[in-house]
């Protein structure tokens, strides 16, 4: 998939200053890297994130999304030093409205991986294709992962990504979104503590 850098500016944030760089890919999506410090030398902290807009930016309590963002800019801040990239793959690949589809399904009963299926979905329709090369671009082949996400840390190392330390990303657990958490470390395996 053909990466085109297209824009870069500074970004203050209320966590600090980042850099963001906006990248165009072949499926037509600006997809975003958010850095700050030197990323040479020692691994640096990397989140890669799937876009969510109910939670990173309508403040949706149904899943992490939002939280998990906010706690991986918080740890780069107090480092100095990483990068999100920040990928335009919404509703773990199916797209804002069919989320929203698997949500009604949800209310009705169903977890989050049998709403998915009910659609006529894989449990997660996303690849890291688009990550692997990002990270390749920017020279990033040795870093520390914040992930509690088994399938994306396998992605990247069987990619040639050296992950030297997978950080733990934990945060938000509420009542609107246990069953969420639960299912995703029930069904998709992801190493998340029970409460
Ligand atoms: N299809 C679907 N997607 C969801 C649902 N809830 C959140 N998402 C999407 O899931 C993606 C985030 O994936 P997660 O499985 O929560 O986490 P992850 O990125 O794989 O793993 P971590 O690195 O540990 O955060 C975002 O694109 C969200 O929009 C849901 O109920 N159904
Ligand atoms: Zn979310």
């Amino acid at each position: 998939m053909a990466l085109e850098h297209i824009a870069e500016s500074v970004l203050p944030t209320q966590f600090g200053e980042f850099r963001i760089s906006v990248y165009n890919a072949a499926d037509g999506k600006e997809h975003v890297v958010l850095s700050m410090g030197d990323l040479k030398g020692e691994p640096p902290l990397i989140r890669i994130h799937s876009e969510c807009l109910t939670g990173d930016a309508l403040f949706s309590l149904r899943c992490d999304c939002g939280a998990q963002l906010e706690a991986a800019l918080e740890k780069i801040s107090d480092e100095g030093r990483g990068a999100v990239l920040y990928l335009r793959q919404e509703g773990r690949g199916i797209g804002l409205g069919n989320k929203i589809r698997a949500y009604a399904l949800q209310d009705r009963g169903a977890d989050t991986v049998e709403a998915n299926h009910q659609l006529g979905f894989p449990a997660d329709a996303r690849e890291y294709s688009l990550a692997i090369e990002l990270l390749k671009c920017l020279d990033l082949c040795h870093i520390k992962l914040m992930t509690n996400n088994p399938r994306k840390f396998d992605a990247l190392k069987a990619a040639g990504i050296e992950v030297v330390e997978r950080v733990a990303l934990e945060s938000g657990r509420n009542p609107h979104n246990a069953k969420y958490l639960d299912a995703k470390r029930a069904k998709l395996g992801h190493w998340l503590t029970l409460p």
